[in-house]
């Protein structure tokens, strides 16, 4: 009797063809790039210890403690899922004892610690995030270092795992029970207690990590799914939480959930589940990995909740609006359209990572000329400017309707000066151009808002039309200055050009509000919002 599923077979085949691509498209790092960056990981674990010691050391503690004291770098993000591209940052969480300070000790001595180091540049403490971290280059590599303190005197060294094989809790000054731990996890609440806020949201990505690995029946193939879901994102423009699109944390938790309810699926029906499920998805219904966690919270933010499976009721910080939310759908619809036809001879895994056609798909796009006089603090500055695209993002679809914030950036190569430009496509056919000029106001007027200290650029925006679309989408490195910015998220089209993945100086705000929308009809591409 016939089961109506394919052959495993063919599923098998198929998945071999797709993991062929992932090979092709560059998404497996190189063995040397998997080892530079553990090696990063070790020197930093021997910084951290070393800088402890001399806070202890500083704030005059017995020569037995200052002996017996540690700090500890887990990774987390991509690289703590074992997901990264050669072009990802590494995000690693420091712990620390409870006498080392995020304010003096974290930001003022370790950053000049790893100041000091020769192969550290462009380093850079970010205060004032919801997670403030050290930002910095390792080798050309790029770090995210948050500070969690525990209230603890030793913290032993963890590499790859969170899980601890000992660990001693120390009596000092009546603070803390004198105990010696067999086969304890940093992270078990009962050593959590009492720490503040700040630490307990700093490790909030590292339990989501440990979370979403527990959950998956196959770590290799959430692996897998999640790479491929990452290249069809970046691909079609739904990449890059600044934007308003999804980040690594949320695609990692759509994979996660795709995963668990699939225990026995190949990576090519799991790709299937993944646009099936999310192209019915009725949003705002968070997506949830606990259920437990689930029950205890209200009611979800923003127009796509996910919840971050870290305990608590916290969800992922989101900025998609009207505008990303209804092209997220319709590349989930697309992509569920696309993948009927997955085990039929014709299909080519390529179609599903087409890049998204912006030159033909719009008439119009709004340019976002962002330029400095010289280079120093540009990208810092960028950074700042990025943090703000939601609310421009909002002002444009109260001005234009439905925009769609390309989030690849470009360079106006024949200027002198240091530039980065975007090119947001809007869905009317028939606009007013003078229009830009409240938006532009009202940008800057919330640029100026802030509390960015830095030196300032220059933002032009305006309404061009597709003709005037740079014919290279991607960067040209003959043309681009030497020092490449930092400040937002770089999609890999052309082999040829350097793989500089850009960031965010500030973490962007959460989403306010909710707005309900209509259902869509899932047999169409398009979305009606
Ligand atoms: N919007 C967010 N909400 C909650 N946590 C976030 C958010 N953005 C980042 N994080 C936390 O920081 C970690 C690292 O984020 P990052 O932006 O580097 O993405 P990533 O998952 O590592 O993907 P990539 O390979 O693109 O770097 C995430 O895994 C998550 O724990
Ligand atoms: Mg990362
Ligand atoms: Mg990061």
């Amino acid at each position: 009797m016939s089961t109506g599923l394919p052959p495993p077979e063919t599923q098998e085949a198929c998945s071999v063809s797709l993991r062929q691509l992932m090979v092709n498209e560059g998404l497996i790092p190189s063995p040397e790039d998997d080892e530079k960056r553990r090696i990063i990981i070790l020197i930093l674990q021997r910084i951290v210890v070393r800088w402890v010691r001399i806070i202890a050391w500083k704030r005059r503690l017995p020569q037995h403690h200052i002996d017996a004291t540690n700090a500890t770098i887990i990774p987390y993000g991509s690289y703590g899922l074992g997901v990264h591209g050669s072009d990802s940052d590494i995000d690693a969480l420091c712990i620390g004892p409870f006498f080392a300070t995020i304010s003096e000790d974290f930001f003022i001595d370790l950053r000049d610690l790893l100041k000091s180091r020769t192969e550290v540049s462009e380093v850079h403490c970010v205060k004032d995030a919801k997670v403030p971290l050290i930002r910095f280059k390792f080798d050309g590599i790029l770090v995210d270092l948050p500070y969690a303190q525990l209230r603890l005197l030793s913290i032993p060294n963890v590499r790859f795992s969170t899980t601890l094989l000992s660990y001693i809790v120390q009596t000092l000054n009546g603070f803390l029970t004198a105990s010696v731990f067999q086969n304890v996890d940093v992270l078990n609440p009962f050593f959590l207690r009492g720490i503040d806020e700040t630490s307990w949201r700093s490790l909030s990505g590292v339990r989501a990590n440990q979370c979403i690995l527990q959950i998956v029946p196959s770590v290799e193939l959430f692996q897998s799914l999640l790479r491929c879901v990452k290249l069809w994102a970046k691909r079609r423009g739904v990449y890059g939480n600044l934007n308003g699109f999804f980040g690594g944390v949320h695609m990692a938790i759509l994979a996660a959930f795709v995963c668990g309810y699939n225990p026995n699926a190949t990576l090519s029906s799991l790709v299937d589940s993944f646009f099936n499920t999310f192209a019915y998805w009725q949003w705002p219904t968070p997506v949830v990995l606990l259920r437990d966690a689930y029950a205890a919270t209200g009611s979800p933010p923003g127009f796509m909740p996910i919840q971050l499976p870290c305990g608590g009721s916290q969800y992922c910080n989101s900025n998609v609006t009207r505008s990303t939310y209804c092209k997220i759908m319709s590349e989930f619809i697309r992509g569920h359209h696309l993948m009927k036809g997955y085990l039929k001879p014709s299909f080519n895994w390529k179609s599903l990572f087409e890049p998204y056609p912006y030159a033909t798909t719009y008439a119009w796009f709004v340019k976002i000329h962002l330029s400095a006089s010289n280079q120093e603090g540009f990208s810092d500055w960028v950074g700042w400017v990025k943090s703000r695209f939601r609310s421009l993002l909002i002002k444009i679809e109260e001005v234009f309707g439905l925009c769609d914030p390309n989030p690849k950036e470009y360079l106006e190569a024949c200027e002198k000066q240091p530039n980065i430009v975007f090119y947001w496509g809007l869905h009317l056919r028939n606009i007013n151009v003078s229009d830009i000029e409240s938006v532009e106001k009202d940008f800057l007027k919330n640029v100026n808002r802030g509390s960015f200290q830095g030196a300032v650029g220059i933002i032009k925006l305006s309404v061009v039309q597709a003709s005037h679309l740079p014919k290279n989408v991607e960067c040209d490195r003959s043309n681009r200055s030497k020092k490449v910015t930092r400040t937002c998220w770089r999609i890999r089209e052309d082999k040829q050009c350097n793989n500089t993945r850009g960031y965010s100086r500030h973490l962007p705000g959460y989403v306010v509000g909710c707005e309900k929308m209509n259902n869509r009809e899932a047999g169409s591409t398009d979305v009606k919002c």
